[in-house]
């Protein structure tokens, strides 16, 4: 019984990480993020920033990875219900993707305030 309820749980460990995968297979704006995830890290890494200072970093970081993949299963799920073309359809997809646009400007502005004070 205990068993079965850990392998069960690691099983749905390993669809979330196929999950992760797929989408970074799938997604051109999963390998941006991902390129830009890497330059954060080996920025912070590079000008040593403080702990707390990361932890801002990974919340942007990710705000961004959430809504971006939140975004895209919310596109696919209406592509596969309604592929024709519909106002609510546009409605629903233009307000998923002003969440990603929200949180991509508040990463910008997260990154900023900490970076350009060990830039500059
Ligand atoms: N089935 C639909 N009915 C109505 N409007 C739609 C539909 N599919 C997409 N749209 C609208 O058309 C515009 C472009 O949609 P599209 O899915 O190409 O956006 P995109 O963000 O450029 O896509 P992607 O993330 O795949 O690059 C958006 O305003 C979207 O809401």
């Amino acid at each position: 019984m205990e068993k079965s309820y850990i392998s069960k749980r690691l099983a749905s460990f390993g669809y979330a990480f196929n999950g992760i995968a797929a989408f970074l297979r799938s997604e051109p704006h999963a390998r941006i993020h991902a390129v830009a995830t890497v330059v954060v890290i080996a920025a912070g890494c590079w000008y040593r920033i403080a702990t707390p200072e990361w932890l801002w970093i990974i919340l942007a970081v990710a705000l961004v990875w959430i809504t971006e993949m939140l975004n895209t299963v919310i596109e696919k799920t209406m592509d596969h219900l309604s592929p024709q073309l519909h106002p609510k359809v546009k409605f629903i997809k233009d307000v998923a993707a002003g969440a990603v646009l929200i949180a991509a400007i508040a990463a910008i502005i997260i990154g900023a305030v900490i970076f350009i004070p060990y830039i500059f």
